[in-house]
Order: structure tokens, then C-alpha cells, then sequence
């Protein structure tokens, strides 16, 4: 038989194969869609194949804005939870603030895991706290919680403070010239700087185009590329099926990029006897003293957890800026209340940002309080069932394995929580007024044992960055911003689908 005369049977085989997969896929994904029913829950309509999922969201490592939308229609519906789906895979997604307490404090417990995708077989050196398992993660957590005690804080708040000074060169150049700046490139070289200094003790020089290398791995990480979309996606269809297949989240070229850089600096630490008073230091100093113990902190710890502080601080803190800046711009008068508050106190510690002064900024921190309400970076949190459940005044009960959802956003932008909660009006969070938002309505760092480690590390240099630009520059828009302001879909960190550019006028 001459080649074209296979083509039609093998083109058939393909086809009949292609078929059958197709329809295995479906019948899987049709069964998976009675699950809520058959657990006695509330849900909504999912849709073969996305679930409840309206974009593929293969940028993200978890869930995006689309909850916004399970949660409004749910909340109409007057249910305290609601089952969805993401693709095949059921998520309860809280509506109550009181069952949300439940899970991340009362009955944590039952959830003391992340759903996030980790691969520990194949992928070792990304095992890091914010993955960890249950006991692993309690393990973890009781080492790493020391690193970001107040006193290492304090200790640390001169090298942040130190970092701000190439970002405020950049905005002096800026003010001097017509071209806009994009808010969030600038405010991400200033906090990459930091995390590269604080926890490798270097000097990242990102606002230096020739040596901008943590900032460079750090933009390509959040870009992401087509295979890691693939894995996350296939991750959240089957997570054992893409462990099987050695799938993982974290791109080789960031684990040996970091691999490479702690290796490099342990070495020249031990071998020139230096001590540094940062988090390099903390780990390194946890990894050399638990040698020998029965579960030493390994070297895989060490990269895995490095990489995990990296990521986490960096995004999260210059998100936290970007929105704050582009609020203040927009409301004139809040920032002149702000950098009055800022100017006062400075003025009253004898002109010098420590530790104890950013302290004494009340108003600043309502104002990163308002901003991380309508824009937290992590717009959901997310857990794993880990032992059956049974959500108290409901009959329903769930089993080990089934997601759960916490949408941050949806709850931070509820006017049932926030009256008129598009305004932003950091007097929300006044001395006087706080009391009256309900605690599970608003954790832009999550809640209960399992919160954000990095909590004080975040606010402190998100801080320290807005007081020096505050104080030396006034911030408006840019005519190059494209207002309103709109949201990405289908993202894991809150991004605006447009930049947002701003002018920079020294004071
Ligand atoms: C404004 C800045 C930040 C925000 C809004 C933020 C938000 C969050 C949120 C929502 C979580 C999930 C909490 C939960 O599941 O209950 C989290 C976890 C975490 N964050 Fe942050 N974060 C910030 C800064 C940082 C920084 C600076 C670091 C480290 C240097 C950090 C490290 C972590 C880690 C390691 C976890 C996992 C903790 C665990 O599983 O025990 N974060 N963060």
C-alpha cells in the first residue's frame, strides 16, 4: 500500500480517536457537573468546558475576578455558599463572613491546606510554605514566622527605607520631563530592590537598565508563557494526572536563576565570615542549625522559600502602590491630607523616617487599608478541604479534596458591608469607624493561622515607598491613562487592563 493510501485510514483512526476523547471528556466533565446537586448544595449553571469560568484564567495560578460575578448572583439568590465549578473541578465559593470565619479560624482544622498546584516529586525545589501541606506547612510556618517578627522588622526598615532612594531619582527625572510614568513599572523596581536586598542582601539595580536582572526574572515569571498556562490548566482539570506528568508552576529558568544567587551568596558568607541583618541571614542561619535534626531545613527549603518571598513580596506590595497612587491622584484632596499627615509627623521625630514615625501615620494606613478594600492584589483566597466537613446549619458536608473559594474582591465592593463601596474614602477605617466593618468582610492578607507570613513586611516598605514619593512629589493622571479604570479577568493578581500613567511635580 503506497503512503496515500494509508492517509485516509490513519486521517480516520485519528479522527475516531480524537472523537472518543472528546466525548470521555465530556461525560467526565457532565458528571463532575451533578456534584453540588448531589451534595445537597446551592450552585450555579456551569458550562462544559470552562465550569462557571468565563475566560480560559490560564494566566492564573488561582481564581480571578470571575467570582465578582458567582458572588453577586449567588448573594441575590440569598445563599451563603454556593457551588461552581472551575472547569471540571467543584469550588464552593463563601458568601457569609460568618462560615468564612469558620474555615480560616474556628475550623481551620479541616483547611489548613492552600489549593494552589505544586508538584512535590518533580519540582523539590519549589516546595516552599506557601504550598506546604498540613503538617510540612505547620512545621514551616512555626521556622519562618520568627523572620517577620516585629524586632527583625525594625531591624529591617533602614534597608528598605534605603532602597527608595534610585526610585526617587527616577521620579525627579520624570518630573522634569513631559513623558508620563507607567506607576506600577517604576513602584515594582523600587519594591523588587528591596526583596532582592532584604532577602539576598544584593543590590538588584533595577532602576538600572544594565543590571535589571531580579526585575526582568520577576516581569517574565508574571508574564508567563504558554506551558506553564498548560500546566496550571490541566493542574486544575486533574491535579494527580499533571503530577504524573511531572508538570510544574515555577519555570526552570527562575529555580536556577535563584538556585544560583543563594548558593553563591551562602558560600560567600560562610567562607568570608560575613552577617548580614536580613532575611538571607534568618534562612540561612535556620538551614545551618537544624543540620544533623531529624527534618533539617534543607537546601531545597532554603531555594524553595526564597523564591516564594520573592514572588510574593514583590507583586504584591508594588499592586498595593500602583492603586494607592492612582487613587490619591484622582482625589487631590486626600493626598493633601496625607502628605500633610506625612510632613507632620516627620517633622515632630526631628525631620527622620524611622520606624517608630511611619508608625504614627494613621491616616497613610487607611489609606493603604482603603486601597487593599477595593483593589486587594490577591483577589481571592483559596483552601483545600482536608477532612470532611459539614457546613454548620446547612446538610451540606464535603469531602477531602474539594476546593473552596474566598472572593476578596466581591466582598470588599459589597454595599452591604461598604456603603457607596466604589468611593474610596480611607475614613472607612478610622479609629472611630473601623469597628463597624465586619472583620470577615474585609482580609486582603487572609485570615487565621494560615494568613499572609509577610503581612508587616508588606504594609512597611508599601508605606515607606508612598511617604518618600508623597513628600517630595504631587501625583496626577495622566491624559495617557485610559479612564475608567477596568480590570483583568481570568488573572491571580489584580491587574488594570490598560497602565496607568501618571505626572510626577515636585513639590
Ligand atoms: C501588600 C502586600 C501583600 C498582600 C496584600 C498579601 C496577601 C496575601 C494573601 C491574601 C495571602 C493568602 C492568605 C491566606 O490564604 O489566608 C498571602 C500569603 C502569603 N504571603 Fe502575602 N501579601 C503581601 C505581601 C507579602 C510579602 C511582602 C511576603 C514576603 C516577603 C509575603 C509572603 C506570603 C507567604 C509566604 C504567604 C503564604 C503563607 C502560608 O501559607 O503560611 N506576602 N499573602
Amino acid at each position: 500500500m503506497t503512503v496515500l493510501g494509508i492517509f485516509p485510514q490513519l486521517l480516520l483512526y485519528i479522527s475516531a480517536t480524537l472523537v472518543s476523547l472528546f466525548l470521555c471528556t465530556y461525560v467526565y466533565f457532565s458528571y463532575s457537573f451533578t456534584y453540588w446537586k448531589r451534595k445537597g448544595a446551592p450552585y450555579l449553571k456551569p458550562k462544559f468546558p470552562l465550569g462557571n469560568n468565563d475566560c480560559f484564567g490560564a494566566e492564573s495560578l488561582s481564581y480571578g475576578l470571575e467570582t465578582v460575578d458567582w458572588y453577586k448572583e449567588a448573594k441575590e439568590k440569598g445563599h451563603k455558599i454556593v457551588g461552581t465549578w472551575n472547569y471540571s473541578n467543584p469550588v464552593l465559593l463563601l458568601i457569609d463572613p460568618e462560615v468564612i470565619k469558620n474555615v480560616l479560624v474556628k475550623d481551620f482544622n479541616h483547611f489548613t491546606d492552600r489549593d494552589f498546584f505544586h508538584n512535590p516529586k518533580h519540582d523539590p525545589k519549589n516546595e516552599s510554605i506557601f504550598v506546604a501541606e498540613n503538617e510540612e506547612w505547620r512545621q514551616l510556618r512555626q521556622r519562618l514566622s520568627p523572620v517577620f517578627s516585629t524586632a527583625k522588622m525594625r531591624v529591617m526598615f533602614e534597608l528598605v527605607n534605603k532602597c527608595a532612594a534610585p526610585m526617587m531619582q527616577l521620579f525627579e527625572s520624570y518630573s522634569q520631563s513631559v513623558d508620563p510614568m507607567d506607576i506600577k513599572d517604576v513602584v515594582a523596581m523600587f519594591t523588587t530592590d528591596v526583596i532582592s536586598c532584604v532577602a539576598f542582601g544584593l543590590d538588584a539595580g533595577s532602576f538600572n537598565p544594565h543590571e535589571a536582572k531580579f526585575r526582568l526574572i520577576g516581569r517574565k515569571f508574571f508574564e508567563s508563557n504558554l506551558k506553564t498556562k498548560m500546566h496550571l490548566i490541566i493542574g486544575r482539570i486533574n491535579v494527580k494526572v499533571a503530577q504524573f506528568l511531572g508538570m510544574r508552576v515555577i519555570p526552570d529558568f527562575l529555580t536556577n536563576f535563584f538556585t544560583e544567587v543563594i548558593a553563591e551568596n551562602a558560600r560567600f558568607r560562610q567562607e568570608n565570615n560575613v552577617r548580614k541583618a536580613d532575611l538571607m541571614q534568618l534562612l540561612l542561619d535556620l538551614y545551618e542549625s537544624s543540620k544533623g535534626q531529624d527534618d533539617p531545613f534543607t537546601f531545597d527549603n532554603f531555594v524553595g522559600n526564597v523564591i516564594v518571598f520573592f514572588l510574593a513580596g514583590f507583586d504584591t506590595s508594588s499592586t498595593t502602590m500602583q492603586y494607592a497612587l492612582y487613587e490619591l491622584a484622582r482625589n487631590p484632596d486626600l493626598q493633601e491630607k496625607t502628605r500633610v499627615e506625612i510632613e507632620t509627623v516627620l517633622k515632630k521625630h526631628g525631620g527622620h523616617l524611622t520606624y517608630e514615625s511611619f508608625q504614627d501615620m494613621t491616616y497613610l494606613r487607611q489609606v493603604i487599608d482603603e486601597t487593599l478594600r477595593l483593589y486587594p492584589p490577591v483577589q481571592n483566597v483559596a483552601r483545600f478541604c482536608v477532612k470532611p466537613y459539614t457546613f454548620k446549619g446547612t446538610n451540606v458536608t464535603v469531602e477531602k479534596g474539594v476546593s473552596i473559594v474566598i472572593p476578596l474582591v466581591a466582598l470588599g465592593r459589597d454595599p452591604d458591608h461598604y456603603p457607596d463601596p466604589e468611593r474610596f474614602d480611607p475614613d472607612r477605617f478610622s479609629s472611630q469607624n473601623k469597628d463597624s466593618i465586619n472583620k470577615f468582610a474585609y482580609i486582603p492578607f487572609g485570615e487565621g493561622p494560615r494568613n499572609c507570613i509577610g503581612k508587616r513586611f508588606g504594609l512597611m516598605q508599601a508605606s515607606i515607598g508612598l511617604i518618600e514619593i508623597l513628600k517630595t512629589f504631587k501625583i496626577t493622571i495622566s491624559s495617557k491613562t485610559k479612564m475608567p479604570l477596568k480590570l483583568k479577568r481570568g488573572v491571580f493578581l489584580m491587574q488594570p487592563v490598560d497602565k496607568l500613567y501618571v505626572n510626577a511635580t515636585k513639590i
